[in-house]
């Protein structure tokens, strides 16, 4: 559990101490507080006091309502992130008005959409659905219609709803119910509704935009960040408002974040490709995206690692590059904020097609207009994506 210091508990600590009933005076029982060098103020953070007045409540001690707001100001939390057949997505268990629903976080859209009693029965069929009726507030006349990349969407209206998310509350988040799912959504019965983490600027939301989740928890949080370590064919986990040492090997390397496009948007620098030292040109533009599936690259950068893989072709009517499943993939290499990050061979071997014929994790960005660096290249690193600064910035580790 992260240490949670708070100056203003210094001033509530000493409220504590001349707080103590007489009772516990009597009882003889003191309260182990530690020993420090004269001249420091012994601070303990707003969650720790909480913890000593629940201690001594029996005997009268009231917590001060200025420590219950603070610790109830400062929130941080884990949740799970499990992968879904060949890693296509991973999904999170979100409570939402009470309800539990799996959903799909995704750092490339804004909007928090659920499967509802609104959602016609047969493209709901399967799912768990949420029921605004019990405790969710209707926000009227409000609207949300969202297209995504690979031409799935949904569409539908608004409620004001307590949403937990690995015991994060937001006590009246923006829960935007289907009226309508695409043929994607549907057939994919594991998963309710998404998540969205990008920025609240691309909040599909109609008249008014609403905030992402992380947007309404941000000024609780004990840091202002959220983290994301996904592994292949693994339970990996979403942190919010701590980074967990345990989770990454080295150092975190920062990049900046341009937030024009509501993207967690950065500049990706030169690659190689398996032991060759040379490095090329930039791959530029990308965004650090859990909602799509693979490493989307430059089609120079996408042909010139499959030359190294014997087999590969790229084949039109699969829709991207193939290779026997037997080939040996090289490890790809790319240079963010300075720093080389990689992607094992074995990673970039995404499920089979055939038999014999396998589908590549790598694939060419044209259309698209960026990079995007997605579970493939998400999943061999721990990534923070933190706004503890003016300006929004992404971390990565070694996993
Ligand atoms: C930003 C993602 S969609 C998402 N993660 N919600 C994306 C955009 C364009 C294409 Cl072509 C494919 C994927
Ligand atoms: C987050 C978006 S975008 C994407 N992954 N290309 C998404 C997720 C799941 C489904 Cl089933 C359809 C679309």
């Amino acid at each position: 559990m992260p240490s949670l210091w708070a100056s203003a508990a210094s001033v509530a600590f000493a409220t504590l101490s001349l707080a103590a009933p007489a009772e516990l005076a009597a009882r003889k029982e003191t309260m182990q507080i530690k020993q420090v060098a004269h001249g420091t103020v012994a601070k303990i953070g707003p969650i720790d006091m909480l913890k000593t007045y629940e201690k001594y409540a029996k005997v009268g001690a009231k917590a001060p309502t200025a420590v219950k707001a603070a610790a109830a100001a400062v929130q941080s939390g884990t949740v799970v992130a499990d992968p879904q057949a060949y890693d296509i997505s991973y999904l999170s268990p979100v409570s939402v008005g009470g309800q539990t629903l799996m959903l799909d976080f995704d750092t490339g859209s804004a909007d928090l959409w659920v499967f509802s009693t609104l959602t016609p029965s047969t493209q709901a069929s399967g799912h768990t659905i949420y029921n605004p009726s019990t405790s969710g507030t209707l926000k009227n006349g409000y609207t949300w219609d969202i297209s995504y990349g690979d031409g799935s969407g949904a569409s539908g209206t608004v409620y004001g709803d307590k949403v937990v998310v690995g015991g994060v509350t937001a006590t009246s988040q923006a829960v935007e119910a289907a009226t309508s799912v695409s043929a994607q959504f549907t057939s994919d019965t594991n998963n309710d509704g998404l998540l969205g983490l990008a920025f609240s600027r691309i909040n599909t939301v109609e008249p008014t935009q609403q905030t992402t989740f992380f947007d309404t928890v941000k000024s609780s949080l004990a840091k202002k960040l959220f983290t994301v370590d996904l592994k292949k064919g693994a339970a990996g986990s979403y942190d919010f408002g701590f980074l967990d040492s345990t989770k990454y090997t080295g150092s975190i390397y920062y990049t900046p974040v341009n937030t024009a496009n509501g993207f967690w948007q950065f500049t990706a620098g030169g690659y190689s490709v398996g032991s060759t030292t040379t490095t090329s040109g930039s791959i530029g533009t990308a965004i650090a995206d859990t909602g799509t599936t693979l490493l989307y690259l430059p089609s120079t950068t996408v042909s010139a690692y499959y030359s190294k893989v014997s087999g590969a072709s790229y084949s039109s009517s699969q829709g991207g590059y193939i290779f026997p499943c037997s080939a040996a993939l090289p490890a790809f290499h790319v240079s963010i904020g300075g720093h080389t990050f990689t992607v094992p061979g074995s990673y970039v071997n995404y499920a089979p097609i055939s038999r014999t014929t396998c589908f590549g994790g790598i694939q060419r960005n044209t259309g698209i207009g960026f990079s995007i660096f997605g579970d493939i290249f998400l999943k061999s690193v721990y990534a923070v994506f933190d706004q503890t600064q003016t300006s929004p910035r992404l971390g990565f580790a070694a996993q």
